[in-house]
């Protein structure tokens, strides 16, 4: 892997480094019209205290049923009742400003939840308390779907109308999404050659490869993205990338499948399938001798990777006699970092050319489908239990003016 910062790779326009990785974009001119980025995720709990509160406020006016909590809850339990995400995210956030920094870009980076201390209200106050109005979010989920993008821009409603309420005016953008950036693919190839390699070599030859997401109901994943489907079509299009680069390196065949985890909700409910569990049965059924398990809908190693793959999935192949490896996520990969932020660069020049600039950002992908929209249009990934307000999206109204309307539609969840 190359070196984190090497300060002379932060100019020129070169599309990969020697190393067939991803090069730096040029910073060109900063990050004007922003003067600030926001790391937003999900939240976690820190300690065992946390995980109750944690959970109800995943869940609130959700239905999810008590057992399905419980169930939960004892996942935090089995690793001391602390969730990997907060340190992912504060070894993310490291990265980013080291990266931020190395291109020479000075703006404050900052952190903040959905669902746990620190919240996102707070990290956008601070960075208005420092003196951001225009901040540029970098979610950390990489793909459409009402949970890993509508929803993370309602909270950025919610924490809008709150701050605004202070009399604080701040706005948010998002950056677009990145399950097709360059560095995000290179960053799970990697991984996933490296699982291969670790394969007893009788065996890998005849590996195939597993590659794993969170499951959610087959409603939201019709709906997801402008025009519906996205949530798998992205899905399938990182699955095809990887695959192929892993097999143009390694020689080996290496059949895949798009797989979920982390099913909840009621068995009438459909939920996107199939569950890993149950295709580690059917290979093994098939006779497959070994499998690498690459959880590229995760960026980081959240519970759902350490519970439902690494605890979960590897008793079900442990049970089945089957050799698996778990490919790391792409987490703090220099590959990865760099795309980021080369989307932030990328999202501040789109900004500057919408308001007359003559500049013509390159918009890397390494999809099929060619790159995503900057800015979500109306109904994008819908709210399925009711609409609510969005921040960043073509439907955003903005905090004012839901605040000359507040009793009937701000706040509150
Ligand atoms: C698409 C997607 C992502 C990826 C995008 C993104 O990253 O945002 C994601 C991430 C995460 N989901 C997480 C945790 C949970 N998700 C739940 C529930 C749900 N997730 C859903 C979908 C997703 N979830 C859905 C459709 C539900 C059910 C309904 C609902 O509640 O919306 C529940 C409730 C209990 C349960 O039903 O399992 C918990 C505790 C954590 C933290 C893990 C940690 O602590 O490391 C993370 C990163
Ligand atoms: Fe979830």
């Amino acid at each position: 892997m190359p070196p984190a910062d090497t300060p002379d790779a932060t100019d020129g326009p070169a599309a990969t480094d020697p190393a067939g990785r991803p090069a730096r974009v040029s910073a060109g001119a900063g990050l004007d019209p922003y003067d600030a980025v926001l790391l937003l995720s999900f939240g976690g709990p820190d300690e065992p205290d946390d995980v109750m509160p944690f959970l109800r406020n995943v869940t609130s006016g959700r239905g999810i049923p008590d057992e399905r909590l419980a169930a939960v809850a004892e996942h935090y339990h089995h690793f001391g009742g602390r969730s990997p995400i907060n340190d992912q995210n504060r070894a993310l956030l490291q990265a980013l400003r080291h990266e931020v920094a190395a291109r020479g870009l000075d703006v404050p980076v900052a952190w903040g939840n959905r669902n746990w201390d620190p919240y996102v209200t707070d990290a956008l106050r601070d960075l208005h308390e420092g003196g951001a109005r225009r901040v540029l979010v970098v979610a950390t989920s990489a793909y459409a779907s009402y949970s890993g993008c509508r929803q993370y821009r309602e909270d950025l409603a919610d924490a809008l109308v709150a701050l605004a309420r202070e009399g604080r005016e701040i706005a948010v953008d998002k950056i677009r999404h990145y399950f097709d950036a360059p560095g995000f693919v290179a960053a799970n190839a990697d991984a996933v050659e490296a699982a291969w390699r670790r394969l007893p070599e009788d065996v890998a030859a005849g590996a195939e490869l597993v590659l794993v997401t969170h499951s959610i109901p087959t409603a939201m994943a019709a709906t997801a993205g402008p025009d519906g489907d996205a949530y798998v079509r992205q899905h399938e299009s990182v699955a095809d990338a990887v695959a192929a680069r892993v097999r143009a390196r390694t020689g080996a065949p290496l059949p895949s499948a798009l797989v979920y985890c982390s099913r909840s909700g009621p068995p009438s409910q459909p939920w996107t399938e199939p569950d890993v569990n149950d295709h580690l049965e059917e290979l093994h059924a098939r006779g497959v001798p070994a499998v690498v398990v690459a959880p590229v809908g995760f960026v980081s190693d959240h519970m759902e990777v350490v519970y439902d793959l690494d605890t979960e999935a590897r008793e079900t192949a442990d049970r089945l006699g089957l050799p698996m490896e778990r490919a790391a996520t792409a987490g703090v990969d220099p590959a990865f970092v760099a795309a980021l932020v080369d989307l932030v660069v990328e999202r501040a020049a789109v900004e500057r050319a919408a308001a007359g600039r003559q500049e013509a950002p390159p918009r890397p992908s390494a999809g099929a489908q060619g790159p995503s929209h900057d800015v979500c249009p109306v109904g994008c990934c819908p709210n399925l239990r009711g609409a609510r307000p969005a921040a960043c999206g073509r439907d955003w109204p903005g905090a004012g003016a839901l605040l000359a309307t507040a009793g009937t539609t701000g706040g509150g969840r």
